[in-house]
């Protein structure tokens, strides 16, 4: 059976609504959309850190719940689980303060055993962080060895757009290693100051990475392959929450590679007509996600999803 790797940090988010705490769920970008995965009884393995903590049991116990294994999540013995607070405006979006202390020996881990057709999924800070960036080489250049797919989501937060120059040559690298690269239309802004899809596709992306997805919030979505160039629409709803909207937009596209068993050779010469089916996938779990705090897909929606 296929393998879904994921590699990337776990937080508590605690969520506000007019400043006062409705919600406290586990997260994490990749984190969210691999709950979406074991939920979905996909082969999930996730790679992380949490403190030996309550914060980190809560964490630790949920992601058993959800069908995913801890074997790969160290437990660091100083520090603490990260948190972060959530505030939704009023359009249910977030803004996040965010509570940290790492200890200095990160991700003391084994790394779980990649096979050809496997998928990683890798993004965020996370992957540029400079203290983590060895761990991370060695397991992006396992992933390229295995030939497994190699999925890279920036998701590149305001918060670092003033050392955006500086982590250039690092987001470059995670371009190279990645066969497909999903980034939101403030990723972009926040990393090179360019809205335009195309100016970003042909001039930041192309020539490192030929599979493109452009999402803008519930604006359009667009595509960019060496075959196909199309923008789709999205059906707009209420949100309680679009926290993990993006990251469930990931794990719906991981989710259609393993259905419509899309292998590594195939990637880069998919017809449309797949496309649009894979595309699909990404919207339906991106809006399921904005219907509740949840930062995954509901169990009801992974049991009757089709
Ligand atoms: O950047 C990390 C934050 O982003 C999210 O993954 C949502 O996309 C939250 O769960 C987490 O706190």
């Amino acid at each position: 059976m296929r393998k879904v790797i994921g590699i990337g940090e776990t937080i508590l988010d605690i969520i506000f609504q007019n400043e006062q705490p409705t919600a406290a769920v586990p997260g994490g970008s990749v984190f969210n959309g691999i709950i979406s995965l074991g939920r979905m009884n996909v082969d999930v393995s996730f790679i992380s850190e949490i403190g030996n903590d309550r914060v980190g049991n809560i964490i630790k116990r949920f992601m058993e719940e959800n069908n995913v294994s801890t074997k790969h999540i160290n437990i660091f013995p100083d520090g603490k689980s990260p948190v972060s607070l959530a505030f939704l405006n009023d359009k249910n979006d977030a803004e996040y303060l965010f509570y940290k202390d790492y200890p200095k020996q990160r991700l003391d881990i084994a790394y779980p055993s990649i096979n050809e057709d496997d998928i990683l999924i890798f993004g965020s800070f996370y992957a540029l962080n400079p203290v983590l960036r060895d761990k991370m080489i060695e397991l992006l250049d396992y992933a390229k060895e295995r030939r497994a797919i190699v999925y890279y989501d920036p998701n590149f937060r305001s918060t670092h757009k003033y050392e955006a120059m500086k982590l250039t040559p690092a987001i470059i690298e995670n371009l190279e290693y990645a066969d497909i690269v999903r980034g939101s239309d403030e990723d972009f802004v926040n990393m090179y100051n360019l809205d335009d899809v195309e100016k970003i596709y042909k001039n930041k992306i192309q020539f490192y990475c030929p599979n493109f997805i452009c999402t803008s919030g519930n604006n359009s979505i667009a595509l960019r392959t060496k075959g196909v160039t199309k923008d789709y629409t999205v059906d707009s709803i209420q949100a309680v929450s679009t926290i993990g909207a993006g990251d469930n937009f990931n794990a719906g596209i991981i989710y259609g590679l393993l259905k419509y068993n899309i292998s590594y050779h195939d990637l880069n010469t998919l017809s449309e007509e797949m496309w649009d089916k894979i595309v699909q996938c990404g919207k339906d779990f991106s809006a399921e996600v904005c219907k509740s705090y949840s930062n995954s897909v509901s169990p009801e929606f992974a049991k009757n999803y089709k």
